[in-house]
């Protein structure tokens, strides 16, 4: 028997990424809505009784009301937008810090930010081991493909050929400050400094940290071999070993990645270091995520139809 999909907002930057890697799949049978329907309220509120799992493409008021029409139904959902990621009665859907049962048995799961993702990936292990200090000022610096900003800031990076670098943010109050505080246990929030160059997608976070002033002292190789413990069974998260590369790049014409890279850089005394994630904010970040918890809801190998090489 197959599963019924329903993607709203299935022609948005992460809803066609998902689709495109369920189009093969024969174990779904994806329901669509045409140019005319789509932004119907009628025909979504059909769509999303009709579907066993709906997934949500929208921005976070429209994730809201679909959540609103959908009810009555059995229908479980995965919204990848902001609107639940703190919210009572959903499932944050990062299956390696959460626990890939909980999400097999949810029925609301609510999609990481791309951000969150390289910031969680790295931080939350090493809380939880008690490594680095719950109650640590952390800073986050993040280069974000312009992709990250949905149709709109795709549109304007075409449109302003001449912006070179964005920082943004800067009323310091962005909106994936609570997932990562809440989802990372940590009892401050965090200090983030976004910002995106005119490169379609993919994305490098980096947590700066002073290890030397934390009371424990941890090591840099500490952090890295918890962090390789942690994902030891993960074939989504590699936490990177070997020699230093002169640098970590973004790439103009980089393919969709499904995967996440973590690395651990020190001085020489390990008592500085740069913990850093690469991902691509459409892969793990977004629609690789979105449909790594679809197939642990469906009770599927989680790495089917990701594109991890
Ligand atoms: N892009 C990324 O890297 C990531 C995005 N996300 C989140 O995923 C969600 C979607 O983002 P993204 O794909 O980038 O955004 P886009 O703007 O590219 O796509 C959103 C889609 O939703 C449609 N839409 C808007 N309102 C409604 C409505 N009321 N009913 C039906 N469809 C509607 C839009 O149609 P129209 O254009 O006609 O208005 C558009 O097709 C957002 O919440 C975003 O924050 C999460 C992680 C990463
Ligand atoms: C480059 C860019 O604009 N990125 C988006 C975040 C993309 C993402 O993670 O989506 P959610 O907001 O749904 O989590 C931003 O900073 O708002």
């Amino acid at each position: 028997m197959t599963t019924r999909i329903f993607i709203d907002g299935a022609v948005g930057t992460t809803g066609l990424e998902i689709r495109d890697r369920l189009k093969d799949r024969s174990e779904f049978e994806l329901i669509v809505l045409d140019d005319a329907q789509r932004k119907d309220e009628a025909a979504r509120k059909d769509a999303l009784h009709a579907a066993d799992i709906a997934i949500l493409c929208l921005p976070d008021d429209a994730a809201k009301d679909a959540v609103k029409l959908a009810q009555g139904s059995n229908t479980r959902m995965i919204d990848a937008s902001s609107a639940h990621r703190v919210a009572e009665g959903w499932t944050y859907g990062f299956p390696e810090l959460i626990g890939h049962e909980k999400i097999a048995d949810a029925q609301f799961v609510s999609n990481p930010g791309c951000y969150p993702t390289g910031f969680l990936a790295l931080v939350a292990p090493l809380v939880r081991a008690g490594l680095l200090p719950a109650d640590w000022p952390y800073a986050v610096n993040a280069v974000s493909g312009y992709s990250g900003g949905g149709n709109a800031l795709i549109e304007r990076f075409e449109a302003e050929t001449d912006i070179a670098f964005r920082t943004y943010s800067l009323d310091l109050a962005h909106k994936h400050l609570p997932e990562m505080s809440l989802h990372a246990e940590l009892m401050h929030p965090v200090l983030f400094a976004p910002s995106v160059v005119p490169a379609h997608r993919g994305m490098i976070v980096e947590v700066p940290l002073h290890l030397g002033a934390m009371a424990n002292e941890p090591h840099a190789d500490q952090l890295r071999d918890a962090l390789r413990e942690f994902y030891a069974a993960s074939q989504i998260v590699s936490v990177v070993d070997g020699e230093v590369p002169a640098e970590l790049l973004l790439l103009q014409g980089a393919a969709p990645h499904d995967g996440l890279s973590l690395h651990v850089f020190a001085n020489e005394g390990g008592w500085n270091a740069r913990l850093i994630a690469e991902l691509d904010n459409l892969g793990k970040g977004a629609s690789g995520a979105a449909v790594q918890n679809l197939n642990i809801m469906c009770g599927l190998p989680e790495t089917t139809g990701l594109r991890l090489n």
